[in-house]
């Protein structure tokens, strides 16, 4: 009799769990539109996100452009385990960024996110992010970079000197590295900015260049594989279905993502180390890095028997989080851009005459020094060409928000911990908001004061997101993008060649994919 009992609850638990799991996390909710999802995957593999052997092969945001056209601006989407609602009109973008006490960072973020790094701030909310946000948003205003452009132009020009090292006077030479080239540059400038520390993988590409080594053996320092593999594991458990707990253990049990953990965390310890032996305790903290050392908590046991309301400080351990995660914030996107941005310019020559044309008539040379807001901002075409590469390429599908109480958004109930989400990935690409083709690379669409989308609805615009948890570093992402544009510009000229055929690739944000480029050297 025990037996047969112990048996049948063997067989029945397992079905009772899924049947439980399947009614509570994967049924249509509130009478708003969507795909019945299935168990695990979502939605990803009905839309052809994923194939049947759970291999990613297009990005969220088509899956959300298709359920769009299916069922309008207001519908509910399954990635994997986690569910949005999605309000697709610039009305509901302005309701959800601006109520902050309701509209706050989604969960998923710390579901997924938070298991690769312990609290970081794309991680938290409430008390906790009071206390981070503190030491970490004020250093990154676009002020604080005012006397350091010269270091940016410093990291750019050796990635063009390794470049004309590779490619100078061979005509047919192909560069099919442009992400990797401008990870490196971006992960070298940012935290030499932001953490006065050079991590040397740009002088490390240029040694490898010199040896005229084929770009297939270009062996990268120890960071940015490390990185890469931070980043799978990331994706991997955004898209795998499986509760926080599952994908804990999985990465905890991963040999070679612990080890990439490691290299990481040696890394951020040794930025850590070097800001605590050179850092003046009686001075004001002059840099990121160092604004988050001198918010270290002095007693931690003591802050942790506060209620988190009253804690103040960070911990160490948030501390190398905090590294890693502004690290991860400061390189991925911003090198994606300027992958995207040199992908699109060497489809329009004329784009860049343009742009070399506005250099020339503000008197900008090879020589001129960069290290004035005034002359950055006379080159209103480059702008207007970073605008315009900042809409159509997309990175992500939007502003994910979960609420802490319940709302309503264009009529219809929203329950608290619901995630909603902001896709202004569609609506940068929505004809109903452009006069221009927003499917085509057209920067003239905002250059100058008539321009036909010049004056377009402010939230159909929003790369960085927006509200109270809109990108913290978008004030040092347009000056980094701006200053490497401008020479870029100076020095190069992009040309696509013949055949190429670029696509994108879902990673944790859309990257392009068999992306090929020459250049001509000025
Ligand atoms: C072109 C470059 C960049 C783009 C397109 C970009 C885009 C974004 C987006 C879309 C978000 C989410 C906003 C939302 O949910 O509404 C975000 C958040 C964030 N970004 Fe960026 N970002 C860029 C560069 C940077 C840089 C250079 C840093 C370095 C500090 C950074 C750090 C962060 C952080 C820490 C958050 C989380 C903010 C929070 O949760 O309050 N990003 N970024």
């Amino acid at each position: 009799m025990f037996w047969t009992a112990l048996l049948s609850s063997i067989i029945i638990l397992p079905i009772v769990v899924y049947y439980y799991l399947k009614w509570k996390y994967y049924t249509l909710r509130g009478g708003i539109p969507g795909l019945q999802p299935e168990f695990k995957y979502g939605n990803l593999r009905q839309l052809r996100i994923m194939t049947s052997k759970e291999h990613v092969i297009d990005s969220y945001v088509y899956g959300f452009q298709k359920m769009q056209k299916q069922y309008g601006d207001i519908f509910q989407i399954w990635i994997g385990s986690t569910h949005y609602y999605v309000f697709c009109r610039p009305e509901h973008a302005e309701r959800i960024y601006s109520d902050r006490h309701i509209f706050d960072r989604a969960d998923v973020r710390t579901k997924t996110f938070g298991l690769i790094a312990e609290d970081f701030l794309i991680t938290l909310i409430g008390s906790k992010y009071k206390r981070h946000a503190k030491a970490i948003v004020p250093m990154l205003r676009k002020h604080r970079f005012k006397s350091q452009i010269s270091i940016i132009v410093n990291y750019v020009d050796q990635l063009i000197h390794i470049w004309k090292d590779r490619y100078e006077n061979q005509d047919d030479a192909i560069c099919t590295c442009i992400l990797t080239d401008n990870q490196q540059l971006m992960l070298d400038t940012f935290t030499r900015l932001t953490f006065d520390y050079d991590l040397g993988n740009l002088k490390h590409l240029s040694k490898i260049a010199k040896l005229n080594d084929s770009e297939d053996k270009i062996k990268l320092l120890e960071l940015g594989p490390a990185l890469s593999i931070w980043l799978d594991a990331l994706r991997r458990v955004i898209t795998n279905g499986m509760p926080s707990f599952v994908n804990d253990f999985l990465l905890k049990t991963d040999k070679k993502y612990q080890n990439a953990l490691r290299t990481l965390e040696n890394n951020a310890e040794n930025i850590i180390r070097k800001c605590q032996q050179e850092m003046d305790p009686n001075k004001r903290p002059v840099n990121l890095v160092a604004s988050l050392v001198s918010s270290l908590q002095k007693d931690e046991a003591l802050e942790r028997r506060k209620p988190e309301k009253e804690q103040t400080g960070i911990t160490k351990r948030e501390l190398i989080g905090e590294v890693l995660g502004l690290i991860l914030g400061g390189y991925e996107t911003s090198s994606t851009i300027l992958a995207w941005f040199i992908h699109f310019v060497s489809k329009k020559s004329e784009v860049q005459q343009k742009m070399k044309e506005e250099l020339k008539q503000q008197g900008i040379t090879k020589e001129t020094s960069l290290d004035n807001f005034d002359l950055l901002d006379q080159c209103q075409y480059i702008d207007c060409v970073l605008k315009e590469t900042l809409r159509l390429a997309i990175t992500s599908f939007g502003s994910p928000r979960t609420l802490l109480d319940d709302a309503i958004i264009d009529g219809i109930k929203i329950r608290k911990g619901d995630t909603v989400v902001s896709p202004f990935s569609l609506m940068q690409r929505d004809p109903r908001y452009w006069k221009l083709d927003p499917t085509q690379f057209i920067p003239e669409r905002f250059f100058g004061v008539d321009a036909p989308d010049a004056n377009h609805n402010p939230f159909v615009f929003a790369p960085f997101g927006g509200g109270h948890r809109a990108c913290v570093g978008q004030d040092l992402a347009r000056l980094e993008l701006k200053v490497i544009i401008i020479r870029y510009m100076l020095f190069v000229t992009f040309v696509e060649p013949p055949g190429n055929n670029c696509n994108h690739r879902q990673q944790t944000i859309i990257t392009p994919k068999e992306f090929a480029v020459s250049m001509k050297f000025d």
